[in-house]
């Protein structure tokens, strides 16, 4: 047999997933310039097994290639690693070719099953560390639970060492023809599109993320399969090391500035608070309009960025509309590493200060004591308060730095 819409992995595995380039909005909310891939495997042998399917938006293509590899024969058993809809959603289409089909999930995933599909017959179930025998492979299954879902679990095949990580180690991006890792330059083109994806997506989970890789850890892995992104076969360390140091929230010394306005003048005082923070010596410095850039980007630098400084105009008795939304988001990420910094402005009763003073508070942030609230356009003295609001940030960032 010849793949032409599909790629070998060993032997016995095939990678069979597909990109999707029309979803604009990941989850409907996180963008997706690059799109995004549902990875997905099938392991031939005496019985044929699929390892997670796809979103149904794109199960025509999927199909074409389950049956490129099967060719006629019958799909034997399907792994549901996770019930999340991009890669289950497919599923009714799958059952209606191969109505023979058994699925393997766990407890927790069943009543999803049943709630999101109606589908309660043929169901395997597994528990942590069980192994099942599928014809002449082997599959073990260990449980990770809220990474990202109650009911996620990965697989491993101790024959070829090769682990089925469902989201774990995923990134966003399509694969464009490569598809593992010694064949993409991951830097350039998956590095971003793989921190935001673990930061939007599994940074609200970060501390049972880590618990999983913990539990992985013991694992030999030579090949890692995830539903989304590179598969990695060359170096799949590299991928490892890269979440456990997400998971960690690892921070480096920089600061974001992100600040809402509407005509200028909260602009202006994150101008100067940038030029407080360069005065201090720090040299990554970042200002972003919380109005024109996604919430997706703002979490992603914010998680990986030592100093946030959040400064807002106020709105109707209260805060900038768009700043208050990522407060919300701020508040999942339970980040701990960071030193907050807030300023606020007014021109008649104020509002946006007291939101943000509310936040660091509601949040236990290591916040600065200097938070200046300013009316209307900054005065020199003003302006003066603000540099030192940044030069306060790059003393601090300094010592922690020097603790560490
Ligand atoms: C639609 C709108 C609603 C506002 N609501 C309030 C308010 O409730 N209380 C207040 O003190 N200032 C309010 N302001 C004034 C702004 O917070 C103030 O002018 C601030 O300096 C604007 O900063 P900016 O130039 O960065 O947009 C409002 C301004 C606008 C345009």
């Amino acid at each position: 047999m010849e793949n032409l819409l599909t790629e070998q992995i060993n032997d016995h595995l095939y990678y069979i997933g597909v990109n999707d380039r029309q979803t604009e909005l990941f989850e409907n909310m996180w963008p997706l310039p690059d799109g995004v891939a549902y990875n997905s495997f099938l392991m031939t042998g005496e019985k044929n097994i699929i390892m997670d399917l796809v979103k149904v938006n794109t199960i025509s293509t999927y199909i074409e290639k389950v049956q490129e590899i099967l060719d006629g024969g019958d799909l034997d058993y399907i792994v549901i690693h996770h019930v999340e809809p991009d890669h289950s959603s497919g599923i009714k289409n799958i059952l209606e070719l191969y109505p023979n089909v058994k699925i393997i999930c766990n407890k927790k995933t069943a009543p999803f099953l049943k709630n999101f599909y109606n589908i309660e017959d043929n169901l395997i179930i597994v528990s942590e560390g069980e192994t099942l025998e599928l014809g002449n492979r082997k599959l073990t299954f260990y449980m990770t639970p809220m990474v990202h879902w109650p009911e996620s679990m990965v697989s491993y095949e101790e024959e070829t060492k090769t682990l089925f990580s469902q989201d774990i180690f995923g990134g966003f991006g399509t694969l464009n023809g490569a598809i593992f890792d010694d064949q993409v330059r991951f830097n350039d083109n998956y590095y971003s599109e793989t921190t935001r994806y673990f930061i939007n997506i599994v940074g609200k989970y970060a501390s049972q993320a880590l618990k999983a890789l913990n539990k992985l850890s013991e694992l030999e892995i030579k090949t890692i399969c995830p539903v989304h992104g590179a598969i990695w076969r060359t170096n799949p360390e590299k991928i490892f090391n890269l979440y456990t140091d997400l998971a960690k929230q690892k921070v480096k010394d920089g600061v974001l500035i992100i600040y809402g306005s509407m005509y200028g003048n909260t602009e202006r005082m994150a101008e100067a608070v940038a030029r407080g923070v360069a005065k201090g010596g720090i040299t990554d410095i970042k200002i972003r309009d919380v109005g024109k850039t996604s919430f997706s980007y703002l979490l992603a630098e914010a998680w990986e960025t030592r100093g946030v400084i959040l400064g807002s105009c106020t709105y109707n008795n209260n805060i900038f509309p768009p700043m208050s939304f990522l407060m919300e988001e701020l508040k999942q990420q339970k980040m701990k590493n960071n030193i907050w910094g807030i300023f606020g402005s007014y021109s008649w009763s104020g509002g946006a200060l007291k939101r943000l003073r509310g936040f660091v508070e509601e949040n236990k942030c290591d916040v600065l004591d200097i938070q200046p609230e300013i009316q209307g356009a900054a005065d020199e003295e003003e302006l003066r308060e603000l540099i030192k609001l940044g030069e306060e940030m790059a003393k601090a960032i300094i010592a922690k730095r020097e603790l560490e």
